[in-house]
């Protein structure tokens, strides 16, 4: 209830979280969690997370992504958006298991509603989406890039990406696997699945999970070139285009909606899940010290 009051005051009202500002001619507005840059080519917004240390997608993590690209949607000036991350070495840890992790079921179903509702606006966007993908994207990190319409890569050993869920003891809900299976193919959808893969820029490249590797300091040069490609396509056209290839995908998900949000919210509440989670957690903490 709270974050959607707060949703209403920051796309309608402007807020204290939500400003607008003029910077050197071009255009920006933050939230905490996310920055909104529009500058290089026309119409171009830059979306940068910056939720440290590893832009785990907390549910306020959440809930400014979906405002910020809400306000960009309604921008009519605004017809693509480069994401890219703010926190060195990673581009998104993914979902936030602390908040899969020790909550309540209310909680639980709260979050997963907003995850839908994230997904949802990123995968069915009319804007032309350009991932520049500038560190670790594993599960939900990874499924942000998938959103996109053009994954670039930076060329560094250290970062990997992919679906990795079965790794930490869950699975990945039908329509991650679903935009998995669209991206790569359902054979290498279900093998990397199956054994959590987190590919090397290299193996992504092959596999397809991303359309280019390049170095690390040509990430976003390269993003904003795709990015001026794609602006040469008349909107029109393709968004119908987009809107027909994926329109199938995102009914699966919103005919079910509620049904989802059942199913996820029973699945992580079990004692057995929790304890995975927690394993998981542990193991984090472990390879620090
Ligand atoms: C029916 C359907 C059911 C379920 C569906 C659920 C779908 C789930 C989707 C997900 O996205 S689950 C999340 C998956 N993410 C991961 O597996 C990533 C885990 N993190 C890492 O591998 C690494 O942290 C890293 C991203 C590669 C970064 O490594 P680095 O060495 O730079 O940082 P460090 O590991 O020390 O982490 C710093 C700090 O951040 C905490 N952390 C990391 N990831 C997360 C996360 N996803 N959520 C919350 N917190 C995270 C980590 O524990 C450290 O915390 P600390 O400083 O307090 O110890």
């Amino acid at each position: 209830m709270a974050l959607a009051a707060a949703r209403r005051l920051l796309l309608h009202a402007g807020s204290r979280l939500g400003r607008r500002e003029a910077v050197d001619g071009a255009r920006r507005f933050a939230n905490k969690r996310v920055l909104v840059e529009t500058e290089g080519p026309a119409g171009v917004a830059v979306m940068k997370l910056r939720n440290p240390p590893v832009n785990s997608l907390s549910l306020e993590c959440l809930t400014e992504f979906t405002i910020s690209l809400e306000k960009l949607e309604n921008d009519k000036s605004i017809r693509g958006v480069i994401l890219t991350s703010e926190c060195p070495g990673i581009f998104s840890a993914g979902l936030d298991l602390l908040e899969m992790y020790g909550r309540n079921p209310a909680h639980y179903a709260e979050y997963w509603k907003n995850v839908q509702e994230l997904w949802l606006r990123l995968y069915t966007s009319n804007m032309i989406l350009v991932s520049a993908i500038n560190g670790a994207s594993p599960a939900g990190g990874c499924l942000l890039a998938l959103c996109c319409d053009y994954r670039v890569m930076a060329d560094n050993p250290k970062y990997t990406i992919g679906l990795n869920e079965s790794l930490l003891g869950i699975v990945a809900p039908f329509w991650f696997k679903d935009m998995y299976v669209n991206t790569i193919g359902h054979r290498e959808a279900e093998r990397a699945l199956q054994l959590g893969t987190l590919f090397s820029p290299a193996e992504a490249l092959k596999v397809g999970v991303v359309d280019e590797v390049v170095p690390e300091d040509q990430v976003h040069s390269k993003a904003r070139s795709v990015m001026t490609k794609w602006l040469a396509i008349p909107d029109h056209s393709r968004q119908l285009t987009k809107n027909m290839m994926r329109k199938a995908t995102a009914d699966s998900l919103i005919k079910q909606r509620e049904a989802d949000i059942q199913n996820f919210t029973s699945f992580i509440s079990k004692d057995s899940i929790q304890k995975s989670l927690h394993m998981y957690l542990e193991k984090l903490k472990q390879k620090k010290g």
